[in-house]
């Protein structure tokens, strides 16, 4: 897997996935998987676009799950070609939808894959429905546990700090 920053990366053909992707828990699995199938297909590389610090650590201060070389390892064990690591700071989040959308045609998307309600874009102004009116963008259902709530890096951060080790460790789908 190579990594690269923001910007840097120019692709003629690709599969991409996008989002934060903290804990790489149990529902990306699944989502990283369901596009490096895609990308297998096709014959063309795999993209995981994330963003270091994760967006909820940058504005809300909240805990990070998976530092970046766990975080990197993890990709690279689920058959990642290439993981952009975006800077998020206050200028990164400051783009505009547009810009964000110029920034993912440099990588030539046969596909993109997201998950339920995904937003990007200055205030989360862009959702899968302005991804859809340039690239062919699916999303995956969503991925919950046997009890049926929904996996999330949120409620993985709840059980970790109300000490359900257990619990936290089977949605993010391994033994830490
Ligand atoms: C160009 C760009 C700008 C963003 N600006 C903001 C922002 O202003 N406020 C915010 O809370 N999140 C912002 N985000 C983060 C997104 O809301 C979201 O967290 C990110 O796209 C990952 O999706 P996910 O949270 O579903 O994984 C931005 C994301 C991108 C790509
Ligand atoms: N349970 C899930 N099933 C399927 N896709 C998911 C699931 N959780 C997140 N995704 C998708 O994975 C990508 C990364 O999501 P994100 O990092 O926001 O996860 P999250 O668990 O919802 O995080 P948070 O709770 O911090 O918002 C997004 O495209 C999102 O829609």
């Amino acid at each position: 897997m190579r990594a690269f920053q923001n910007n840097q990366l120019d692709l003629d053909r690709s599969v991409v996935t996008i989002g934060a992707f903290d804990g790489i828990h149990r529902g990306h699995q699944a989502l990283i998987q369901k596009a490096k199938s895609r990308a297998d297909e096709y014959g063309v590389p795999l993209v995981v676009y994330t963003f270091d610090p994760p967006p909820r650590a940058f504005f809300q201060n909240q805990l990070v799950l998976t530092q970046l070389p766990e975080k990197k390892r993890y990709l690279e064990e689920l058959g990642v070609s290439y993981a952009i690591f975006a800077s998020f700071d206050r200028d990164y989040a400051a783009r505009t939808v547009d810009e964000y959308i110029d920034e993912l045609k440099r990588l030539n998307p046969r596909e993109i894959w997201v998950g339920p309600d995904f937003q990007f874009g200055k205030g989360k102004s862009g959702s899968i429905l302005d991804l859809q009116d340039h690239f062919h963008t699916f999303q995956h259902p969503i991925v919950t546990c046997p009890e049926g709530e929904i996996i999330s890096s949120t409620r993985i951060r709840h059980l970790l700090l109300h000490k359900e080790v257990e619990k936290a460790h089977f949605l993010l789908g391994r033994v830490q």
